[in-house]
């Protein structure tokens, strides 16, 4: 710790000490069980408490650095942790990619092989190359569709299981995501009803649940990943049994897929439908087969395929289903931004057609207005780390032109949720949710010269560079952003060119819609769940989705 103090005064920046790595696995069990004592802890210290949390930088949001500066230091035994929310740093920090690569943290997400997601160098250009080509506009179109189609099936269940009172959103939007990634990544379409929810033949556990125990229990999985038996043996805890079941069917399902893919691209049909399994083992198996390509520079393994393939699960559902979970539910509580978002689709969108991607999509502004609004306040990712050993100076835009040199064993956070909310760039309310920030009404009305609809001409607003990076920025960009994008949108749009929501209560009548005191308390109860957020497996999420009752009604 003394060490790691000297260390980190060379950098000049706010120090704040801790006797306990935040990371430190030990910590991360006791710590809750302290959290109240932590609280009493004098002044000086109370930094600390904050920020040994793994979700201090959503709940703190710009405090702590609106107190100590866009940049400081949290000291650690054997460690520096820089947390930086400075908009200048952190562009420079993600569009440097060689210098500031990922650390070796990421290798947890190596349990089913190596993948885009966690490595370096030349390796991840060859992991890059070869699944970005799984991203295209085809794909687009393929995600628009299938999005609509799980979507109406949603909504259609929603309106009919209990008159409109739903009670299982969050974990719907789940499902859609799911379903919509293994139709347009994987090939494979499932029903609403059933789907990933099934268990099928050969198997003993349901794709979902699989996936689920498997995110929510990564550090046991990489704990006993070099032998996975030995979570199986009957002489283990139940629970670790479980995840070691969900580790193998899960590994089964991966199989599975790959040998369905090379079947099906032996058939007219399965070559003529592009998804990210058959784009990776065609664009793998080609490259082996061409005598003058360095094969090891220009395919993917297949153990890097079944890695990329649980890197696409991981990164691609809970991300989309939880922004589209805080979406509807913020819809619920602020139903001014409803009846806005209504006007839109009303304008856009053609009772007698069903919506197709490439008219439709580019004209959702003012959807994508609350989709940006809800990841700024409500990311996913709150904060992106990167090794700084490569690296001398931290680029801090306060400290140019005498950037403050990096202390060895340091570790560099970029603190989205502090970013996000800062009122520099995000204005006096940074904390409101007003998705109208997000767009520029035009200058003028329309005139008969130029009758554009007041709709047509609004401008979505561009942030300045380095103060909204949900899908972090430079080379390493999330790859799925458009992926996302069009599954937001088109969800929303089929949900709210029918329906509105409004909070409800778990002891209110099936189809009773709320009004006077009862609406208050359910709409106080409902910002409950969504302020009580923390990390739920890799991504923020409510920690009590099963309380969130929504009420919808057919406009
Ligand atoms: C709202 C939805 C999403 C958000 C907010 C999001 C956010 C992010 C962020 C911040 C990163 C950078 C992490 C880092 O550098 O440490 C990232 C990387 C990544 N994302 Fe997403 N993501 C979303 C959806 C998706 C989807 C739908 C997919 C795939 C279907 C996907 C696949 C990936 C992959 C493979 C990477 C690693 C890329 C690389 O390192 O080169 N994401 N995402």
């Amino acid at each position: 710790l003394y060490r790691s103090y000297q260390n980190a005064r060379t950098l000049g920046l706010p120090i704040v000490i801790s006797p306990v790595d935040p990371r430190n696995i030990l910590w991360q069990l006791v710590r809750p069980r302290i959290q109240p004592l932590l609280r009493l802890l004098p002044n000086n210290l109370i930094q600390f408490a904050i920020i040994s949390n793994p979700t201090w930088s959503f709940w703190d949001k710009a405090a702590v650095h609106q107190r100590l500066g866009p940049a400081l230091v949290l000291v650690c035994p054997g460690i520096n942790h820089i947390w930086v929310a400075d908009p200048d740093a952190v562009t420079t920090i993600l569009t440097n990619r060689k210098e500031f690569p990922k650390p070796n943290l990421y290798n947890i997400l190596n349990v089913f092989g190596r993948n885009v997601d966690t490595v370096n160098g030349e390796e991840w250009t060859r992991h890059r190359k070869l699944t970005a080509s799984c991203f295209n506009e085809r794909i687009s179109s393929h995600v628009w569709d299938e999005s609509l189609r799980q979507a109406e099936a949603m909504l259609s269940h929603w309106l009919t299981a209990e008159k409109g009172r739903v009670r299982d959103m969050v974990d719907d939007t789940r499902i859609v995501t799911l379903h919509v990634l293994s139709a347009a990544g994987f090939g494979v379409r499932q029903d609403f009803g059933g789907g990933v929810r099934k268990v099928p033949e050969g198997h003993t556990m349901s794709f979902r649940d699989s996936l689920m125990l498997i995110l929510f229990h990564l550090a046991m999985v990489l704990t006993f990943s070099f032998n996975l038996n030995l979570m199986l043996s009957r002489f283990m805890p139940k629970r670790i049994q479980r995840v070691g079941t969900a580790v193998k069917e899960f590994r089964q399902y991966m199989d599975e897929m790959l040998d369905n893919e090379r079947q099906a691209m032996t058939t007219k049909q399965g070559a003529s439908k592009p998804n990210l399994i058959n784009t990776l083992i065609r664009e793998s198996d080609e490259a082996k087969a061409d005598a003058n390509k360095n094969t090891s520079l220009f395919r993917l393994t297949d153990d890097e395929i079944k890695g990329n393939i649980f890197i696409f699960n991981l990164a691609g559902h809970d991300t989309t289903a939880n922004t589209l979970a805080y979406a509807i539910s913020l819809l619920a509580i602020h139903s001014e931004y409803q009846t806005w978002l209504a006007e839109e689709l009303d304008h856009v969108l053609d009772p007698e057609k069903a919506a197709d991607y490439e008219s439709t999509y580019p004209r959702l502004k003012r959807c994508q207005a609350i989709m940006y609004e809800t990841l700024r306040l409500y990311g996913p990712v709150t904060y992106i780390p990167r090794d700084a050993s490569a690296n001398e100076v931290l680029p801090l835009s306060t400290h140019a032109p005498q950037h403050p040199p990096i202390p060895p064993r340091s570790l560099i956070t970029l603190n989205l949720h502090a970013i996000h909310t800062s009122p520099a760039a995000w204005g006096p309310d940074p904390l409101a949710f007003r998705p109208t920030r997000w767009i520029i009404p035009p200058s003028s009305p329309p005139t008969l010269a130029s009758p554009r609809s007041v709709f047509d001409a609004e401008t979505p607003l561009v942030p300045p560079a380095g103060s909204f990076i949900p899908w972090s920025v430079g080379p390493r960009v999330c790859p799925g952003m458009k992926f996302a994008q069009v599954e937001f949108a088109a969800v929303m749009s089929a949900v709210f060119a029918r329906c509105r929501v409004a909070p409800s209560l778990a002891g209110a009548v099936a189809g009773e819609v709320l009004g006077g005191e009862r609406l208050e308390e359910a709409r106080r109860l409902l910002r409950g769940c969504v302020e009580d957020s923390g990390f739920e497996a890799v991504t923020l999420a409510m920690r009590r989705p099963e309380d969130v009752v929504l009420q919808f009604e057919e406009r």
